[in-house]
């Protein structure tokens, strides 16, 4: 199976770089999520993967770039921002043309009409699609050649939250039948549920690269909360535990927030020291705050602030959203540290050590009801 490795790509517009020599590798079996805020170069770096864009750098797909594959759509399955869909041509025509041209049996056409659920509607022009719809058509060309490795640029964009999932699950599934997987997307509790690995990027240079339970438990604000009727003496303890590096504070009365100390550390502190403990728990970083933690100045457009006397609405958000206390740009965080995000990066220094993580479980696929597009998984 194939791994995807990426070396120094790099592309400017104008002048102006938008991807500054990006090296990464994409192994198989794995979903790799691609991060990055607005306009920070994801679609220009999978243009340049593919041979669409000119620029600097290699791709090779288990070794050759796509463009020397003679059946391309048989290795790799891509799907893009711009679909160049036919504006007459029925959807299913539309995969039939491409089938012949790849040397690939007409049969698989409905095969993947079916994987994508869009059979009831083959025979319509995808002129008549909505956008998810022109999504699965998308994935449905993508997936035709039955390929080892797929890329595909924010494949969930237009999908409903059935769609979503269903797409989730289905990259996983992929991936599990140990096919590499590449996905673009802006939907960070997706791929909190979906990606293996991370390639995060800003302003076309590499922030982060390396598996998601390392990205999420790098993130400022982790810490591990203490419930104890002897919360002052086990936060001495832990203070002269810490010796300065890290943070023990009292919330309220009997609990104490701890950081810089994971949790079988204190753990084994109380009960050296006869301390009773009532709860001991980790609390890690949200990927969407780890997210705006690492990627805070990196931001292409940035909004402005709303004006004076605007009232924002009542909230709705999820906890550790919007702006908090300790959120956005942390020491250490915003400017990627020397050597971060090479292939098989070491551990950057200072402040990033990682405490065990929580991720979110996956849940798997409940039976929908009225899914006009269900797809199959
Ligand atoms: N054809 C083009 N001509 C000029 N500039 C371009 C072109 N394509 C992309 N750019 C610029 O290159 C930069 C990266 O764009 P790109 O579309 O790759 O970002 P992105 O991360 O995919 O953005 P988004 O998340 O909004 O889709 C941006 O500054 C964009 O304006």
């Amino acid at each position: 199976m194939a791994v995807i490795e990426a070396r120094g790509l790099g592309k400017s517009y104008k002048g102006k770089v938008a991807v500054n020599g990006l090296s990464f590798d994409v192994r198989p079996g794995t979903v790799t999520g691609f991060l990055g805020p607005n306009g920070s170069g994801k679609s220009t770096t999978m243009r340049l993967m593919l041979g669409l864009d000119r620029g600097h750098g290699t791709c090779t797909f288990d070794g050759r770039p796509f463009i020397e594959y003679r059946n391309p759509m048989r290795e790799v399955g891509a799907l893009l921002e711009a679909k160049p869909f036919h504006p007459t041509r029925t959807a299913r025509n539309h995969l039939r043309m491409l089938a012949t041209a790849n040397d690939i049996p007409e049969g698989r056409v409905d095969e993947v009409l079916a994987i994508v659920g869009l059979s009831d509607v083959a025979g319509k022009a995808p002129s008549t699609f909505s956008l998810g719809m022109g999504q699965r058509l998308g994935l449905a060309a993508a997936l035709l050649g039955n390929p080892h490795t797929l890329i595909l640029d924010e494949p969930a964009n237009g999908l409903d939250p059935q769609g979503i999932r269903w797409m989730r699950d289905l990259l996983k599934a992929l991936a599990s039948e140990g096919r590499s997987v590449f996905v673009s997307s802006h939907l960070l509790s997706e791929m909190a549920l979906m990606a293996d690995e991370l390639v995060v990027i800003g302003r076309g240079r590499m922030i982060a690269n390396g598996p998601v339970s390392d990205f999420t438990s790098r993130a400022a604000g982790n810490h591990v909360v203490v419930r104890t009727p002897q919360a002052h003496d086990l936060a001495a303890l832990i203070g002269q535990r810490l010796a300065g590096v890290g943070s023990v504070q009292a919330t309220e009365p009997g609990v104490v927030q701890v950081t810089g100390l994971d949790a079988s550390a204190i753990g084994d502190l109380a009960f050296e020291n006869q301390i009773r403990l009532h709860e001991l728990s980790t609390h890690t970083a949200s990927l969407e705050e780890a997210f705006l933690q690492i990627t805070g100045g990196s931001e292409e457009y940035q909004a402005q602030r709303p004006p004076t006397g605007f009232q924002p609405p009542a909230p709705q958000q999820q906890p550790g959203y919007g702006q908090q206390p300790g959120y956005g740009q942390q020491p250490g965080y915003g400017q990627p540290p020397a050597g971060y995000g090479q292939p098989g990066y070491q551990q950057p220094p200072g402040g990033w050590a990682p405490p065990p993580t929580q991720q979110a479980p996956h849940q798997p696929q409940q039976p929908g009801t009225n899914q006009q597009f269900g797809g199959q998984a």
